[in-house]
């Protein structure tokens, strides 16, 4: 196994590198812009920005994307890891030891399974995703490229998601549904028809009041 250099060090990286330590990988350090080049992060070297790679040859590291993903950000995920592929480098794909993939599963590089994770018979999952923590991908779902299945999802059997769909934490998409590129799902939705492409899905809110006082 090839030594990891981990970009970014913010909420997803932190527990990316718990991942790497629980299965006794070899992380050589992190890249990131926001630290001092030399500093420590949680034990391991801050190498400098992302240039600090290109010291490090093609063939004897691998990288793992430690940059998160959410609604309407800047797509830095997704931009940074093409810009890395273009330079000749690789990505890890990461399963979580305590996470269940069906043996006929097929997760392309670069993809992350976190803790919890269920993911099921003939479901294909593109370069780049994040299924994050908890999240179920029933049978026969076809997952585009760059995609955040956040925390507590549910996808049912047969969904389809086009590249840089977000469904957002504790969502539910019932089986069949096809949801376009681009296209978010806020925390909590249960979508029951199919979404374009960069459309968004808000949930019904929760009612807030004073309790009733005796
Ligand atoms: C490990 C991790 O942490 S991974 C991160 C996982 N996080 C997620 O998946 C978050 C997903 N994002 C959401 O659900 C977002 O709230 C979105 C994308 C649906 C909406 O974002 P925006 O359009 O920016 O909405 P904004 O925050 O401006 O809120 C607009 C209104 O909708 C309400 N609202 C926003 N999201 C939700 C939601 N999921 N459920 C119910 N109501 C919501 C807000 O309370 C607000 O109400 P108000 O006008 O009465 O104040």
């Amino acid at each position: 196994m090839k030594p990891i250099i981990l970009l970014g060090s913010g909420g997803h990286a932190r527990v990316l590198l718990d991942m790497l330590r629980r299965m006794c990988v070899d992380v050589l350090g992190i890249v990131d812009p926001h630290r001092p080049a030399g500093s420590d992060y949680l034990g391991v070297k801050i190498l400098g920005d992302d240039s600090a790679i290109l010291a490090y040859p093609t063939d004897r590291i691998e990288l793992v994307n430690g940059l998160g993903s959410l609604p309407r950000d800047s797509g830095l995920r997704a931009t940074l890891f093409e810009q890395c592929r273009g330079q000749g480098y690789r990505f890890r794909t990461l399963i979580d030891p305590h996470a269940f993939t069906a043996t006929d599963a097929a997760l392309a590089e670069g993809v992350q399974v976190m803790a919890g994770v269920i993911i099921q018979a003939g479901t294909q999952i593109a370069k780049n995703c994040i299924i994050n923590s908890g999240a179920v991908v029933e049978h026969d779902c076809r997952i585009g490229r760059h995609v955040h299945i956040a925390p507590g999802a549910v996808l049912s059997g047969g969904v389809e998601l086009g590249d840089k769909v977000h469904i957002g934490t504790g969502a539910t998409i019932i089986q069949g549904i096809r949801i376009g590129a681009g296209s978010v799902v806020g925390a909590g939705s249960v979508v029951t028809r199919d979404i374009g492409c960069k459309q968004i899905v808000y949930p019904s809110r929760s009612h807030v009041q004073d309790l009733q006082q005796d």
